[in-house]
């Protein structure tokens, strides 16, 4: 057997995708749309406790709608977070491994279902843990200012993701995926621990952006990436939950700080104000919208495409229509 890199899954998977493969959609709100009440500080993980039933679904959901990679639903399920609800440290891992046991479930179930089909149009979807910046746990909208005040330094923050990244790594998924990372310290937190753990699966760390430009701290793109791009155990860079409309330039910026593979998963355009705990009305996307801009985002470079907040199944079932075209 010769070398194998870390990433051979996913670069696999993006090639028998046809150079870009497509990551499901709002995972959260897709939840809410059938009903869960997470308006909570747990968000979307008090599901993994009171209503599991509905994780499976909408990631069936996604399944059939075309998504070749599962995020999990362990975004803002944290050990703290759990032991604030009294939950013991132990029953805390057990749902963070909950969170992967599910996703890896309704992947094998479904592929088990698809496989032999003719002319089938899917691809056995590999399973991304989801590892939620410490702004989702703080549920106070930091994860789009990147304010996380003067106590908070690496070593807090590393502290903050060791224990649920070991937990989530032990628990069997295909890839990690940091997701709405607001600033540069959080992203090297990411990398030190990715190494210091010596993790090895492959990562995708992914930036929130709020002016289009920047991370939300202000810092450039630039300046987050230097420490991502010496690390082996980041497969992939990029956006999520950030409005569609900023991706195409940000791609571009992406294009220009490193050669890891680009990732980008918007959410619908609307506004999450952290205060409120609601979605405010903006420059929102329609699915044809998606449809249309992932195609436009594929040949600007990113090989993984998909939706973050307020895109459901229909949004992967547009995007992984078009990209997976035959020409
Ligand atoms: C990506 S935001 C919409 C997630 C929810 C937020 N961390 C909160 O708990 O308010
Ligand atoms: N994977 C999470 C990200 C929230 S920003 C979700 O889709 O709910
Ligand atoms: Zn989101």
């Amino acid at each position: 057997m010769g070398f194998e890199s870390i990433s051979a899954k996913l670069d696999d998977l993006i090639q028998k995708a046809g150079g870009c493969a497509v990551v499901d959609g709002g995972f959260a709100t897709q939840l809410e749309i059938h009903g869960a009440a997470i308006n909570d500080p747990l968000w979307s993980a008090l599901c993994l406790i009171k209503e599991p039933h509905l994780i499976k679904q909408v990631h069936m959901e996604y399944l059939e709608a075309g998504a070749d990679i599962l995020v999990t639903s362990s975004y803002q399920a944290t050990l703290p977070g759990f032991i604030a609800r009294g939950i013991s440290a132990k029953e805390a891992e057990l749902l963070l491994e909950k969170s992967v046991n599910l996703a890896v479930q309704a992947r094998n179930k479904f592929w088990d279902t698809v496989k032999d089909a003719p002319a089938r149009s899917y691809y056995r979807a590999l399973v991304a843990a989801s590892v939620g910046s410490y702004g989702a746990y703080l549920a106070d909208g930091s994860e789009y200012s990147g304010n996380y005040g003067p106590d908070v330094n690496l070593e807090k923050l590393k502290d903050f993701h060791r224990r649920r990244l070991q937990v989530l790594v032990n628990a069997g998924p295909d890839l990690i995926a940091f997701e709405t990372i607001p600033n540069k310290l959080e992203a090297q937190a990411c990398v030190e621990l990715l190494e210091e753990e010596n993790v090895n699966i492959p990562s995708w760390i992914c930036f929130s952006s709020v002016d289009g430009v920047n991370a939300p701290s202000g810092e450039s793109f630039q300046e987050c990436l230097e420490v991502l791009n010496k690390s082996d155990k980041v497969a992939a860079v990029g956006i999520n939950c950030a409005p569609p409309h900023f991706v195409q330039s940000l791609i571009q910026t992406f294009k220009k700080v490193t050669d890891k593979v680009i990732i980008v998963y918007p959410n619908s355009g609307e506004i999450w104000d952290g205060i409120a705990k609601k979605w405010m009305p903006s420059k929102c996307f329609d699915d044809d919208n998606f449809q249309a801009y992932a195609v436009r985002w594929r040949d600007a470079g990113a090989k993984l495409i998909g939706g973050c907040c307020r895109t459901t199944p229909s949004t992967i079932r547009s995007i992984s229509k078009v990209l997976k075209e035959k020409h």
